[in-house]
């Protein structure tokens, strides 16, 4: 099995989640402004959880050359996302200390405690499949939205936030996560125990990448 039976096998949750109401408002810009800076703040801490999971996955590997593809991947996050996701707050008046002194959701502490705890209790396959609609949803909307008619260039608040996810670094991050994947469910069959597993944790990440959005929404 690879990424694209997971995507294929979970198409109407993967649509909702990478074409939401939240995604189609940063498109056109009329997404509220308290949601937005609800979700930047609770991505803030999203963000520190990955990591830790990311470093999870660096521990679970046993020779040189596997750690490089979750070391490339927390490497990314920290220097290109993270920072680029602070300096974004602070575009919007949200400061590095108030990011440091907030509450988690209750959408952020379920999303990813249940990744973490994948990690801890399970395979190295199953925390990259865990961690998978995180880097590739984001890498689709990121290619999606731009193309879409609704999407607006001027005057719209949201633009940096697009061409974050649309640029080439975020791009290739989720080219290089999807082969890493590939690579590593090829031997296992989508109907055995072990992909049915995988497909199940896709899937619950998936809907946890919903409920981060709804959270958002929750805020207005
Ligand atoms: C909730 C969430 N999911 C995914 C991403 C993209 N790394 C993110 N920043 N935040």
């Amino acid at each position: 099995m690879n990424v694209s039976d997971l995507i294929t096998a979970n198409q109407s949750l993967w649509q909702e989640y990478t074409q939401h109401r939240f995604v189609r408002q940063l498109g056109d810009g009329t997404l509220p402004d308290s949601a937005f800076r609800h979700y930047l703040i609770q991505d803030y801490l999203f963000l520190k959880h990955f990591a830790r999971a990311y470093a999870l996955a660096i521990y679970k590997c046993d020779s040189f050359s596997a750690m490089q593809r979750p070391l490339t991947a927390l490497t990314g996050l920290l220097e290109h996302e993270t920072s680029l996701h602070v300096a974004y707050c602070q575009e919007w008046g949200i400061s590095e200390q108030d990011l440091e002194n907030i509450e988690e959701d209750s959408g952020t502490v379920a999303y990813t405690r249940l990744v973490l705890d994948i990690g801890q209790s399970g395979s190295l396959t199953e925390l990259y499949v865990a961690l998978a609609p995180c880097a590739l949803g984001y890498a689709e909307i990121g290619a999606w939205l731009p193309k879409q008619s609704f999407t607006a260039r001027a005057n719209n608040p949201y633009i940096a936030w697009i061409d974050m996810y649309a640029g080439e670094t975020f791009q290739q991050l989720a080219v290089d996560e999807t082969r890493s994947l590939d690579e590593m469910m090829k031997e296992i069959s989508a109907d055995s125990q072990q992909g049915r597993k995988l497909n199940r944790i896709f899937r619950d990440a998936t809907r946890m990448e919903i409920a981060f959005w709804e959270q958002g929404l929750n805020k207005q």
